[in-house]
Order: C-alpha cells, then structure tokens, then sequence
C-alpha cells in the first residue's frame, strides 16, 4: 500500500475576511516520496498553500497531517515551520557573508565533525557546486545560489522539500540540470517534494503528480500525462499547453460537431496536409518557435493555431488543408 505522508483536509486560508484571496477548500494527499507541482496562474494561491503546508501561516479552517500528524500553525509553536520539512523560498535565505560550504554545513550538528564534512561533501556533488565550495554567497549567480539553497535544504534528513519557484532564477540550459538533478535526488533520498511553479513544463516533465489551482480553488489532482489530455477546465488545457479556445459557433463555422460550450484542442492535435480538399485556411502568420513553427491560420473568419514541424513547409498567405482530428467539448 502507498503511504500518504502528506494529507490536506478542507484547509481554508483567507487573508481579510470577506475577500477571497487565499485556498479555499482544498483537499487532497501526497503520496510518500513523489514530486508534487502546484502550477497555476499568477495569485491563484500556490504560495499560500506551501506556507500552509510549512505551518507558517495560521489555517482559517480545515488541517494539514504530516505522517498522520496535525502539523502546528504560527501561533501554536515558538518556531513557526517544521523540523521534518524544509522550505526554499524565491529569496534562498542564505548567509550571504559565509562561503557556500559553510552555509551547507551549518544546518548539521557537530557531533561527528567527520560525518558532518562528509554529508556536505556529498550534496555538494549532488548539486553540482563542490567546485564553489570556498566561494561566499554573494559571489554566486542566481542560480548557482538556488542550488546551495536546495543542497542546503535536504542536507539535515529532511522528509518534504518544499520549493517556491525552484527555477525562477536559471536559464533554459541549468534548468534542464536542476530538473533532472531534483529528479535523480528524490528517487535516491527518497524525500517527497512538493513545488510551485508558474511554468507548466516544471510539472510535466518533473512531476509524479500535479495540482492545478485556480483562485484559491483545487481544480484537478492527479498524473501529469492524464491531466494534459483529460483536463477537466478550459483553465487547465490553456495553462499546461497553450490550448485553443473557441466558443461552439465558431467551432461549428469550421464543422466541428458541438452544439454548446468551447472547443478545446492543443496546437498540435491540429494535423495539416495538402492532400486534402477540405478544410482549406489560410495562414495568417508564422512564429518561429526553435525546432517548430506555430502557424496561425484562419478559416471563415476564425483563426486556431497548429504545430509546423518541417519549418517553412508553409509560409504566410499560403492555404493549408488542416485537420482538427481530437477537441475537447468544454
Ligand atoms: N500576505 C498577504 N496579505 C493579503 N493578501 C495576500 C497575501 N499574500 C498573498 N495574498 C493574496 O492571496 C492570493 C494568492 O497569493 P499567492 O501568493 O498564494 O499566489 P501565487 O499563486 O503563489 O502567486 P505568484 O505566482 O504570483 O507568486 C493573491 O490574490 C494575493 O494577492
């Protein structure tokens, strides 16, 4: 049996009553040694719901269980967070004055002096930094900071790592890295980590599980791959893979069979082809996208978007035979 070493019972966090900012009845559980996303647009409340979950802010109803345990808000503990947790926030909360391995070192007790270099040592290598071991933080990069941040959050056995924007400060190249490094270190820790991320690839490529939040509200839990093709919001398709929306007037303008609500379908669920009669649009513009282009094409007066993998296979004013081949009737 799977053990939930993480649970969240119709929590509540309001920050002036009567508004509706915060979470609002969220329920859902965590299971032991997973990666756990929240995404969700900015303000939709993945923010307050870490802290809720660290015990640093004061629940208005409903609990969070740790291991079965209630865990403590700010004002029932002389400490506010929790010792089988650590927290690495968008600031890092790093001595800036002390050198990189210091700052690791610094969160084990000196019982074993030994031991105690040898476990900094270790998550030094973890995270690609033993070569700045002597270097002080505000000689670093951002990111060369987040990675003495995380290496320093799960050096003390730590149970949950909960990351606030893990990647807000790397570029497309160390990201890669660090998603893979975080990855690599939960499965071999075996710590459960739960992060935010207002980018939706940090979740589909890292996670086990996601969350997707919306206006304090949980809106859908579950397998990365199940959400992305089974969203069950128009919110969810767009966030996670830039869907297009259409109301069931346009859609039926391009024989689309829906009587009522949106079409939903991602770029590229649209198939182009030029063997086929029907369905011809018009290519209204090209983005440049890397290794694909996003064509805009535009039918009877509504415009979607496709996916062009062989660039410049069709350009601006050239009319194209596409194919919607699966929506979503939302
Ligand atoms: N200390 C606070 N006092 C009052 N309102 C707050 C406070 N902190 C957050 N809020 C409000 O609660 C809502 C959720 O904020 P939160 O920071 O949790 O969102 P978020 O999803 O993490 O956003 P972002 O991605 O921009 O960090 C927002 O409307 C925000 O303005």
């Amino acid at each position: 049996m799977e053990e939930q070493i993480i649970v969240v019972k119709n929590l509540t966090k309001q920050y002036h009553a009567g508004q509706n900012a915060g979470v609002r009845n969220v329920n859902f559980a965590i299971k032991r040694g997973s990666i756990v996303a929240i995404i969700g647009e900015s303000g939709s409340g993945k923010s307050t719901l870490l802290k809720c979950i660290y015990g640093l802010l004061k629940v208005d109803e409903g609990e969070i269980l740790l291991n079965g345990k209630r865990i403590l808000g700010p004002d029932e503990q002389l400490i506010p967070g929790h010792k089988e947790m650590k927290m690495v926030t968008q600031d890092f909360s790093l001595n800036i004055y002390a050198k990189v391995y210091d700052n690791i070192a610094s969160m084990l007790s000196n019982t074993n002096v030994q031991s105690k270099h040898d476990k900094t040592m270790e998550m030094m290598q973890h995270l690609h930094i033993e070569h700045l071991k002597d270097k002080k933080i505000t000689q670093l990069s951002g990111g060369e900071q987040q990675r003495v941040a995380i290496a320093k959050a799960l050096v003390s056995d730590t149970s949950v790592l909960l990351l606030d924007e893990p990647f807000s400060q790397v570029d497309a190249l160390l990201k890669n890295q660090l998603r893979a490094d975080i990855k690599r270190i939960a499965a071999e820790t075996g710590v459960t980590v739960i992060m935010v991320s207002h980018d939706p690839a940090d979740g589909l490529f890292l996670s086990d599980e996601l969350l997707i939040i919306k206006d304090g509200h949980l809106l859908q839990h579950g397998k990365p791959a199940h959400i992305y093709n089974h969203p069950d919001h128009i919110y969810t398709a767009q966030i996670l893979g830039n869907a297009v929306v259409l109301p069931h007037e346009d859609a039926a303008k391009l024989g689309m069979e829906i009587n009522e609500g949106h079409a939903v379908f991602y770029p590229e669920w649209v198939e182009l082809k030029s063997s086929w009669n029907s369905r011809r649009f018009e290519v209204k513009d090209v983005y440049y996208k890397g290794f694909y282009e996003e064509l805009l094409l535009e039918r009877n007066g509504v415009k979607i978007r496709a996916i062009q993998l062989n660039r410049g296979e069709h350009k601006k004013n050239d009319h194209v035979q596409a194919n919607i081949g699966r929506f979503l009737s939302k």
